[in-house]
């Protein structure tokens, strides 16, 4: 087991111990390499292709991979085609959470309408952060068509949501949980001990129970990246 603690910042600060890395940054960056290539695939080109990132992390993942398609795509341009949809406000908990502060929501000019768009988060678990976020676009226009990009996919899926393109696809059991750190958004996780070499400013962690002795869930609602059936067509 590897001990994980923030590289800033005082002990207090551990993420967790026991916890695993599942990516590190040359893992984030070839899977956000290949996700990119697939929303292409998908899209048959860049045409009316909008990437909205759902705060905070799935922001800076758009971000990275509009890049990457604007360097293999000449005529496909990352800032007006890039964009953030907040969700806060279309929670289904909203009332039982107050505490969360909502973040800005950025269109891009050029609008939603009969556009290809891909929303972006950092993890999909229940569901309910896109169940929202579908809500929400539904407020600025009636997209072609909506598709799903996540860096993990974790299962337990509480509604008929799945992801069209999954980074890694991560079974865990209910009292795991999964981290997502950005060098965007977090500061650096370092392996307090051995591995020096692995780089970890981007990171996707499996957090164990805290009493070590959950059995993993394998297979359970174990989805595939590029399946139509993520796609939710208006
Ligand atoms: O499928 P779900 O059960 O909705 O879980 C997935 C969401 O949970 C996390 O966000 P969180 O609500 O922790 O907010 P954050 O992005 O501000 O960390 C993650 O970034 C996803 O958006
Ligand atoms: O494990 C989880 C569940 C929901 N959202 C996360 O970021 N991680």
């Amino acid at each position: 087991m590897t001990e994980i603690s923030r590289r800033h910042g005082s002990p207090h600060h551990r993420v967790s111990e026991n916890a695993r890395v599942i990516l590190d940054s040359a893992d984030v960056n070839r899977v956000l390499t290949r996700i990119a290539h697939e929303i292409v695939e998908a899209n048959k080109g860049t045409q009316d292709l909008v990437l909205l990132g759902i705060p905070r992390r799935g922001y800076p993942l758009a971000q990275r991979i509009a890049q990457k398609i604007a360097s293999t795509e000449p005529h496909f341009d990352p800032e007006s085609c890039l964009g953030q949809l907040d969700i806060t406000m279309y929670r289904d908990d909203l009332r039982r959470n107050t505490s969360r502060t909502p973040q800005p929501t950025r269109i891009p000019a050029g609008g939603i309408d009969g556009k290809n768009v891909v929303l972006v988060d950092d993890v999909l678990y229940s569901g309910r952060t896109i169940r929202a976020a579908l809500d929400a676009l539904g407020d600025f226009g009636r997209p072609e068509v909506v598709r799903l990009a996540v860096l993990a996919d974790r299962g337990h899926r509480q509604l008929p949501i799945r992801a069209d393109h999954v980074g890694k696809n991560l079974p865990t059991s209910q009292n795991e949980s999964v981290q997502v750190f950005l060098r965007e958004t977090d500061e650096p996780v370092a392996l307090a001990a051995g591995d020096a070499d692995r780089d970890l400013g981007d990171c996707v962690l499996l957090v164990p129970a805290a009493s070590g002795a959950d059995a993993v869930d394998v297979g359970k609602q174990e989805t595939t990246g590029n399946d139509a059936e993520g796609t939710v067509e208006s």
